[in-house]
Order: C-alpha cells, then sequence, then structure tokens
C-alpha cells in the first residue's frame, strides 16, 4: 500500500489559502481541512471549545493553542484513512509542535504575497458565513452581486478585513509565522511561493504536488494521541 499525502498551507490573511485550497482539493481529491470553519462548526454547536472561542474571535483575537489544539487534533484522527491539506492551522509555533507530535507532514506550503495586496484584496473579499465560501468581487465575483451563488444567502464583508483593522493583523501574522516557517524550513518541507497573482503561483504548487503525490498514496500516518 503506498501512503498517504499530509500538507499544510500558511500565509497572511488574505494570501488565497482557501482560494487554492479548494484548487488543491479538487485536483488532487484531498480532503480540505479548514481550521476557521472547524472553529466556526464548534461555535454553531456549542461545544465548550466552541463557546470558548467565541469568547476570543469576538474581542478579534487568534484562539488559545491549547484550545485550538483540543479542537483540532481530534479531528484529525478521525482522518486517518485520508489525505489532506490542513489550511490555518498550524498560526503558532506551539501548534506546529502538538501537530508535530500527532503526525508526520510531506509539504507546507507558505504563501508570501506583498502587503499591498493582501489590502487590495480583503477590501473586496465578501463572505458567506454558514458554508465558509469566499468571494472577492474582482477575481472571482458572485453571480448576483451580494448574494451566495448555492443558496442565494446574503454575503457579509468581516470587519477584521477592512483596511483600518488589517494592518495591525498583518503584522502580527508576520510575528507569530516566523517561527512556525522557520519549524518547517529546518525540517526540510517548507515551499514558498512568491507572487502578486494566485493564478501565477497554483501552476507552481501544482506541478510540486503533481511531483509528491502519485508516490505517496495512502498508509495512514496520523497517530492516535490517545
Ligand atoms: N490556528 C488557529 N489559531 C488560533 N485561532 C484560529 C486558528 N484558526 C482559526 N482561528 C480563529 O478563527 C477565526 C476564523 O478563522 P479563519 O481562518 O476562517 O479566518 P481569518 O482569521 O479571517 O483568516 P484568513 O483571513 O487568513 O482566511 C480566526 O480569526 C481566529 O480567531
Ligand atoms: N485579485 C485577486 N484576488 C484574489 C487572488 N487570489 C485570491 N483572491 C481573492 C479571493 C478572496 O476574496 C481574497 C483572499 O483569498 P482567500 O483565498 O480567502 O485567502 P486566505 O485569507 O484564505 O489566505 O482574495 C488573486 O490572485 N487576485
Amino acid at each position: 500500500m503506498s501512503k498517504l499525502f499530509r500538507a499544510v498551507i500558511m500565509g497572511p490573511p488574505g494570501s488565497g489559502k482557501g482560494t487554492i485550497s479548494e484548487r488543491i482539493a479538487h485536483n488532487f481529491g484531498l480532503k480540505h481541512l479548514s481550521s476557521g470553519d472547524f472553529v466556526r462548526e464548534n461555535i454553531s454547536s456549542k461545544t465548550d471549545a466552541g463557546v470558548l472561542a467565541k469568547t476570543y474571535i469576538n474581542k478579534g483575537l487568534l484562539v488559545p493553542d491549547h484550545v485550538m489544539t483540543r479542537l483540532l487534533l481530534p479531528r484529525l484522527e478521525e482522518m486517518t484513512k485520508y489525505s489532506w491539506l490542513l489550511d490555518g492551522f498550524p498560526r503558532t509555533l506551539a501548534q506546529a509542535e502538538a501537530l508535530n507530535s500527532s503526525c508526520d507532514l510531506d509539504v507546507a506550503i507558505n504563501l508570501n504575497i506583498p502587503l499591498e495586496t493582501l489590502k487590495e484584496r480583503l477590501r473586496h473579499r465578501w463572505i458567506h458565513p454558514p458554508s465558509g465560501r469566499v468571494y472577492n468581487m474582482c477575481f472571482n465575483p458572485p453571480r448576483i452581486q451580494g448574494l451566495d451563488d448555492i443558496t442565494g444567502e446574503a454575503l457579509i464583508q468581516q470587519e477584521d478585513d477592512r483596511p483600518e483593522a488589517l494592518v495591525a493583523r498583518l503584522r502580527h501574522y508576520k510575528d507569530v509565522a516566523k517561527p512556525v516557517i522557520d519549524f518547517y524550513k529546518a525540517k526540510g518541507i517548507l515551499y514558498t511561493f512568491s507572487d502578486t497573482e494566485t493564478d501565477r503561483i497554483w501552476p507552481n504548487i501544482n506541478t510540486l504536488l503533481s511531483t509528491k503525490i502519485p508516490a505517496i498514496q495512502s498508509d495512514a500516518r496520523c497517530a492516535s494521541t490517545r
């Protein structure tokens, strides 16, 4: 039996993690696991971790590491039969270490996008909160302005995507992400992609994964943490 594939995708808000993850999931048949979606699911089903997470998100803060790992690692344990791509986790070195102790990663994708590009993109980002679907009024607009393509429900702009909140958010990302990037670099699995356009980055990611995925399909690598 060949091996399963495990990857994480990192990058500042607006760098295209969600957009690229969808393309990877579609092309390579991986599960796209989004930490933001897990958090939102836990908030709507009012789990203990979800109730706690909400108090931080309401203040515009990251969810603390121990809450995040408690929420996420059990979900990964349910995925031992699947290849997956994890989007939005880890965001801190403590999270990267927790993940490392429960499974081996093959690839860490790091998106390096100029600040001005990020600001411009997030100004135009609209989301459908129940599903996590993301639109950009220029890059991938909804079919009907202001409405989700699938449900027809209203789209919203997140408070922290507004220009005033963005610069501080991006600065904070840089500080926290640097040790995570160094961690994966030291492991020899870091692949950084720099450009202003997702459509120019995507072929390079596609080529990289084409060389990795057929070689490693199937064989569970996430150890149970229990
Ligand atoms: N790994 C994590 N560590 C801490 N908090 C997290 C993590 N992942 C998600 N969260 C919390 O959940 C919220 C929603 O996450 P999500 O990734 O959907 O959106 P985001 O912060 O707008 O990120 P991005 O703009 O990069 O897509 C975050 O703002 C944060 O409070
Ligand atoms: N103009 C432009 N917009 C882009 C490009 N790639 C992604 N976008 C849009 C889609 C979203 O509205 C926004 C952020 O993308 P995202 O995939 O949600 O990023 P992330 O926050 O998950 O990292 O930018 C791109 O290459 N050009």
